[in-house]
C-alpha cells in the first residue's frame, strides 16, 4: 500500500499527513520523527520551486546548497535544468528504485521522495541515511527495515534485462550506492560501526544478487547485458553458468522432440540424424548447414538443441548476430559467449579471450 506523508511543524507536536489527509501526531521526543528547520525548509523549497520537485531527495544537494544564515535552500549557480533528471520527472511509482518521483497528481505532497519513502514504508532507506548525515536528524536507525534497496535491485534487474538501456553501466554507477543500502546496513550492524561507507565488496555482493535474479528470469549473465560482471569465485561462477545451461524444463523438451521429430522431412531428418550421431559418439567437428531461406534450418537446429537439453546435457546456442541469436532458445552471440575478439576479419590469427581456467572454458 502506498502512503505519502507530509511533515508539519506544529507548536507542540510533530505530525504527518498522508494522502488521505489523515494526520498522525507524534510526541515531541518520539524517535521516529524529529523534524528540523532544514527539513521544513526543504519541503517548502519543493513546494515553491518546480525544478526542485523533479529531483530525488538524494539529488537535492547537487543543485541546492543550504544557507545557514538565511536558513534556506539556495539554488546552485551552475544547475542545469535539462540534464537534471531527464526523462524521469513524470515517473510515479513507489517501487521505482524504491522512491517516489514527483509531478504526479496522486501526490498531494510535491517532491521530496526521500521523506515519502521513509514514511510510507515505515522503515528506512538510503535517503534516511543521507538525511541523517546531512541534517543530523538522529533518526532511530535500529527500527529500519532497509527493504527498499532489495526492491531497487529487483527493479534494476528488470530494467537491465528487459528494457535494454543504452548504457547499463552508467545506470549502475548512478544508483549503485543506493542499491547496496541494505548490505551496508547489515555490515554496519554486524560491525557495530555506523561510520562505515559502502565499498567495492558490498557493490560486488549486490551485483551477484542482481545477476542471480537475471539468470533466473532471463538466463543472462550481467556481462552479456553490458554490465560489469560480479567477481565470483571461479567455483560459484561455474555453478551459475552450469545452472543457467541446465535450467530447462526437461519434460517440455521431451514432448517437443517427440512431436517435431516425426515432422522432419527427409533432408532435415538426414541432417538431424547425422548431427545427433556426432553428439552421441562425442566425435565432434565443425558442420556447416546451408539451404535456401525458409527451408527449415532453424527448425532442425532448434530440435537438436531441444534433444540435447531434454537429456539434461549442455548445448550452447550461439549465432553471429544478436538478431540471429534470438531465433534460438537461450541463444547468445558467439562474440559474447566465446569472448571472441571484435577484429576477427582484420587480424591473421585472432584468438579468443577465454582463459583456460575460466568458467566458460570449463563449461565448454
Ligand atoms: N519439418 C517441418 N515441419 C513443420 N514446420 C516446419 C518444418 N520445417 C520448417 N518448418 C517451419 O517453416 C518455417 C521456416 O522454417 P525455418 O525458420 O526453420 O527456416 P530457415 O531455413 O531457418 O529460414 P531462414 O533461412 O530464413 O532463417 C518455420 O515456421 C518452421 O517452423
Amino acid at each position: 500500500m502506498i502512503r505519502v506523508y507530509k511533515l508539519y511543524e506544529q507548536e507542540k507536536n510533530k505530525s504527518i499527513q498522508d494522502q488521505n489527509k489523515q494526520i498522525t501526531k507524534f510526541a515531541e521526543k518520539d524517535p521516529k520523527v524529529v523534524t528540523t528547520e532544514g527539513q521544513i525548509k526543504s519541503i517548502e523549497t519543493c513546494e515553491s520551486d518546480p525544478f526542485a520537485r523533479t529531483l530525488l531527495y538524494l539529488e537535492m544537494p547537487r543543485y541546492y546548497t543550504w544557507n545557514a544564515a538565511s536558513k534556506k535552500f539556495q539554488c546552485r549557480k551552475n544547475r542545469k535544468k535539462d540534464d537534471a533528471v531527464a526523462g524521469f520527472a513524470d515517473v510515479y511509482s513507489s517501487d521505482a528504485l524504491g522512491r517516489i518521483y514527483t509531478g504526479s497528481d496522486i501526490l498531494q505532497f510535491p517532491a521530496y521522495c526521500g521523506w515519502c519513502t521513509v514514511r510510507h514504508f515505515s522503515g528506512s532507506l538510503s535517503t534516511l541515511e543521507f538525511a541523517r548525515k546531512r541534517f543530523k536528524l538522529g533518526l532511530n536507525t535500529r527500527r529500519c527495515n532497509y527493504f527498499c534497496a532489495s526492491k531497487s535491485r529487483t527493479l534494476f534487474m528488470i530494467i537491465i534485462a528487459t528494457c535494454h538501456p543504452s548504457n547499463p553501466t552508467a545506470l549502475w554507477e548512478k544508483y549503485k550506492d543506493e542499491i547496496v543500502d541494505d548490505i551496508l546496513h547489515r555490515v554496519r550492524m554486524t560491525n557495530l560501526n555506523f561510520d562505515l561507507e559502502s565499498n567495492d565488496e558490498m557493490r560486488n555482493e549486490a551485483l551477484v544478487l542482481i545477476e542471480d535474479m537475471c539468470v533466473l528470469m532471463c538466463g543472462s549473465l550481467l556481462s552479456t547485458l553490458g554490465m560489469p560482471a560480479p567477481n565470483r569465485s571461479t567455483h560459484a561462477a561455474f555453478n551459475l553458468e552450469l545452472q543457467r545451461e541446465k535450467n530447462y524444463d526437461r519434460d517440455e523438451r521431451v514432448k517437443r522432440v517427440r512431436k517435431n521429430v516425426p515432422l522432419l522431412n527427409a533432408e532435415q531428418k538426414n541432417v538431424y540424424n547425422s548431427l545427433m550421431k556426432v553428439v552421441d559418439h562425442g566425435t565432434g567437428g565443425i558442420y556447416f548447414l546451408d539451404a535456401p531461406g525458409g527451408t527449415g534450418k532453424t527448425f532442425v537446429i532448434s530440435l537438436i538443441l531441444a534433444t540435447i537439453r531434454s537429456r539434461s546435457q549442455i548445448a550452447l546456442a550461439v549465432a553471429s548476430s544478436g538478431i540471429a541469436a534470438t531465433l534460438l532458445e537461450r541463444g547468445r552471440t558467439a562474440h559474447s559467449t566465446l569472448k571472441l575478439p571484435m577484429n576477427l576479419l582484420t587480424v591473421d590469427k585472432p584468438t579468443c579471450r577465454t582463459t583456460k581456467n575460466s568458467t566458460t572454458a570449463k563449461l565448454m
